[in-house]
């Protein structure tokens, strides 16, 4: 059997809503979740197949979107989190009995401070934006997946109408290079 993207694309894409606005997201603990409350939807969600972020067990990619770090609070069981690598450019807090990733905050200075990194399929609430493309493609290949398939891995994200990139998509690669453009002292006019 061919194996699973992930759930929320193997099957097609299912959209959102533009006017959800939020809710909750739960750790897999059978007791005593983790509760995050997100006050907004989220943006720029996506398929990411990095090594470091959080996807179901079967599941080559895991989805990711960003929401302002404002809109964001743990509101049950914030005993149970803990940071995965604090060394991380993206400081992932997990559950440390089930080990889902809650959020990913960015403490140092980066073009996406200020965003927290959510994967909304922990949510029982329907509306949340669809993934809108996938990143990080070439990196399964560093967990185990053949070369030989990432053909049909990238056909299958184009089966479902999703872009395929292996870092970023370009809007997200040139919020990047504007920051470390601007870091370095360059002035746009009317960005
Ligand atoms: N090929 C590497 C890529 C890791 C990577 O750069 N991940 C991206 C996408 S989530 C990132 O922004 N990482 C920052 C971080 O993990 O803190 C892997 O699979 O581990
Ligand atoms: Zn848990
Ligand atoms: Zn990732």
């Amino acid at each position: 059997m061919a194996p699973s993207l992930h759930p929320l694309i193997d099957n097609g894409i299912t959209p959102g809503s533009s006017s959800f606005s939020g809710g909750k997201l739960h750790c897999h603990c059978a007791s005593d979740q983790v509760e995050i409350t997100l006050n907004s939807n989220i943006a720029h969600n996506h398929a990411c197949g990095c090594s470091k972020c959080w996807k179901p067990s079967g599941s080559l990619f895991s989805i990711v979107g960003v929401v302002p770090r404002d809109a964001v609070s743990v509101t049950a069981n914030a005993s149970k989190l803990s940071i995965v690598d604090k060394e991380a450019t993206i400081q992932r807090n997990a559950c440390k009995d089930c080990g889902v990733h809650l959020f990913g905050r960015i403490e140092k200075d980066h073009a996406f401070k200020g965003l927290d990194f959510v994967h909304v399929e922990l949510s029982d609430e329907k509306g949340w934006q669809e993934p809108q493309f996938a990143g990080f493609v070439s990196s399964i290949i560093e967990q185990g997946s053949h070369p030989k398939e990432m053909d049909e891995v990238r056909a299958k994200f184009k089966a479902v109408g999703l872009q395929t990139y292996d870092v970023l998509s370009p809007v997200l690669m040139d919020l990047i290079s504007t920051f470390t453009a601007q870091k370095s002292g360059i002035r746009f006019a009317n960005l």
